[in-house]
């Protein structure tokens, strides 16, 4: 999938928190978001699932115009959201929601969908327990592979690595790296390691605009972290 944002504005209010933001994704690349606290990267991943809408600009999907579009249409479609907090539905046991979106997508049964499920052997172990007694590393592979049953064509991770121990931190790479090539990736991360050994591309939002953009093996690692510091 080729995802492309022009000149995206939001404004929470009549406070503007996005301003002119454009990037690109080209098929099976990884997008790296990087900025500080508050710089509006939750709010601008929010906008391409259509949680919240834009002021102004555009949302393509293949030059497919997808700004007007309900979230459900845009899940549809191939976008996959991994939330901070991941969103797992709690009363609902891993299975359950593993299946529900499976079922959503239409891949239910499919071997794409046991891949899945067989990356993070400990919802195996976990399966009829409700997403809700997983401990936040757990639930946040749930997440992840409740977001790849689906066969997204983009996938959008907001820092999947917040609070989850080191060794499982490598799983997650590893599993994303994998995955790579099959899927685009947008990845808001502030753990800078993570994020570069991941991303072909940045950008970096400071106060809802784009303030640097490029490839990441053309970038030292020196700027990169000037913008992540908090
Ligand atoms: N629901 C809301 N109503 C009003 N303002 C909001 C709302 N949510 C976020 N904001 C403001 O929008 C700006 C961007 O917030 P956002 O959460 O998108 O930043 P962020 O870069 O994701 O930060 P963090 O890394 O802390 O999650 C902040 O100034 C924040 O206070």
């Amino acid at each position: 999938m080729r995802f492309r944002v022009e000149s995206l504005d939001q404004h929470y209010g009549s406070a503007q928190v996005l301003r002119r933001v454009d990037f690109e994704i080209a098929p099976g690349e990884c997008l790296a978001v990087l900025g500080r606290n508050g710089a509006g990267k939750t709010t601008l991943l929010k906008c391409l699932m259509g949680v919240l809408p834009v002021t102004r600009g555009k949302i393509l999907v293949d030059d497919t115009d997808i700004t007007g579009w309900s979230s459900h249409r845009r899940s549809t479609a191939g976008l996959a959201y991994v939330p901070q907090g991941r969103e797992i539905f709690p009363e609902l046991t891993v299975g359950e929601n593993i299946e529900a979106a499976a079922r959503a997508h239409g891949t239910f049964g499919t071997p794409s969908m046991d891949e899945a499920i067989g990356l993070f052997p400990v919802l195996g172990q976990m399966w009829r327990r409700p997403g809700g007694a997983l401990s936040g590393g757990q639930q946040q592979q749930l997440a992840i592979v409740r977001a790849l049953v689906t066969k997204p064509g983009l996938l959008i991770l907001d820092e999947p690595t917040e609070g989850i121990q080191p060794n499982l931190v490598a799983m997650i790479r590893d599993v994303l790296a994998a995955f790579k090539g099959r899927m685009s990736l947008l990845l808001v991360e502030q753990y800078l390691d993570f994020a570069v050994s991941l991303a072909d591309s940045f950008v970096v939002l400071s106060r809802g605009s784009v303030a640097e953009a490029g490839r990441i093996d053309c970038t030292s690692r020196e700027t990169l972290a000037r913008h992540i510091s908090i």
